[in-house]
């Protein structure tokens, strides 16, 4: 659907300004909810303002759909803007119209549309979002999520194929954000519209997006699934979101005999009460150091990290992997010893709720 290929912004190559993105490499899937997370200054914004030419690359190439767009221009570029609606993080509302005005904008912009229809749609459009009695408020008369609500009506309004969302709900208090997450997913699941969502907060992507690429000062350091990405975060850039994400500290974990694991229950596994037959089978105990249950997106996880002594500790691993908990080694005793195929980790720290 959208493919960044080997892409490069320089704001100024004529005057030797370095790049603030690197030989960007991305595909956004058609129906995905993708989302790109970094800290401030790391070209979060620059990129995807290279999906609807809002920037222009230095180098490397934009498709949409398979057509190649990188030199769009005048009919073709106008098609593609339409073609995309994008969301703000401070609305970018106007506040001399009414929230029914504010939507039909683009439609009356687009002139293709009498004004009977219009209004027709505009009445849908606020419907859809939850704000069918408010049409006739002006923008400081709303919350900042009912705001954000009118954004996300308007940026629909020309029925895009792609939803870019800038820090949509970086100005929202937390309940808020999670209404207007949920909102854009069901956009998403009902109209099929592809999402591209940046954010600094990975409490974002946990709940709303499919997938993930982590930047770090113009580069992709990390991709994937999103639960993989959450769960077992590779770079330390990633760590240290996910970290954040949790809002706890690093537990030191030196002084603690065993071997120590980090298990991690997903889907059905993540209710089952695996560990107290395995004890008792493998004459193992167990002491959990840390741990957190939670859900990426509708899907429930949980994740802790234990030390193992006593008994027959590589039987209980084995028996562990076989009921479908991933394992991972993160210090402690005897880790030499673990068979292979289980994933060690450099790190002796743990990170726990
Ligand atoms: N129009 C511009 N001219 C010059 N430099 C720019 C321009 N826009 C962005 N930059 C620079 O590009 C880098 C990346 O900025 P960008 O806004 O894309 O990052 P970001 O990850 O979205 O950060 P934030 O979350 O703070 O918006 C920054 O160093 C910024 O100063």
């Amino acid at each position: 659907m959208i493919r960044l290929q080997a892409i490069t912004k320089s704001f100024a190559p004529k005057r030797g300004a370095p790049p603030v993105l690197h030989g960007i490499d991305l595909s956004v899937g058609k129906g995905e909810i993708f989302g790109i997370i970094g800290a401030s200054g790391a070209g979060k914004s620059t990129l995807v303002r290279l999906i609807n030419l809002l920037e222009r690359p230095t180098s490397g190439e934009v498709f949409i759909d398979d057509q190649r767009i990188t030199d769009a221009k005048g009919a073709e570029l106008h098609e593609l803007r339409r073609s995309i609606g994008m969301v703000f993080q401070h609305f970018n509302l106007l506040s001399g119209r009414t929230v029914a005005g504010n939507v039909a904008w683009p439609l009356e912009l687009a002139g293709r549309l009498t004004r009977a229809e219009i209004a027709a749609k505009v009445t849908a459009l606020l419907a859809r979002v939850g704000l069918a009695d408010h049409a006739q408020k002006y923008p400081r008369q709303l919350s900042g999520g009912q705001k954000q609500r009118v954004g996300i009506a308007r940026a629909l309004a020309n029925d895009p194929k792609v939803l870019l969302c800038d820090e949509a709900t970086s100005a929202l208090d937390p309940q808020t954000t999670g209404q207007v997450l949920d909102l854009l997913q069901e956009i998403n699941l009902e109209l099929g519209v592809t999402i591209v969502m940046i954010t600094h907060e990975m409490d974002v992507i946990r709940r709303a997006c499919d997938r993930v690429a982590v930047l770090e000062k113009g580069r992709v350091v990390e991709e994937g699934p999103v639960a993989a990405v959450f769960l077992h975060p590779s770079h330390p850039v990633t760590r240290a979101l996910v970290r954040e994400a949790e809002g706890d500290g690093p537990l030191e974990t030196g002084g603690i005999i065993g071997q120590h694991l980090r298990l991690t229950f997903t889907g059905e596994g993540a209710h089952k009460p695996v560990l107290g037959g395995i004890a008792r089978d493998y004459g193992v105990d167990f002491a959990i150091l840390g741990g957190r249950v939670g859900h990426i997106r509708r899907n429930p996880y949980a994740q802790f990290s234990i030390s193992l002594t006593g008994g027959n500790g590589l039987g209980a691993v084995a028996a562990l992997q076989a009921a479908g908990v991933a394992v991972e080694v993160i210090g402690g005793a005897a880790a030499a010893s673990l068979p292979t195929g289980i994933a060690t980790r450099p790190e002796r720290h743990l990170h726990v709720v």
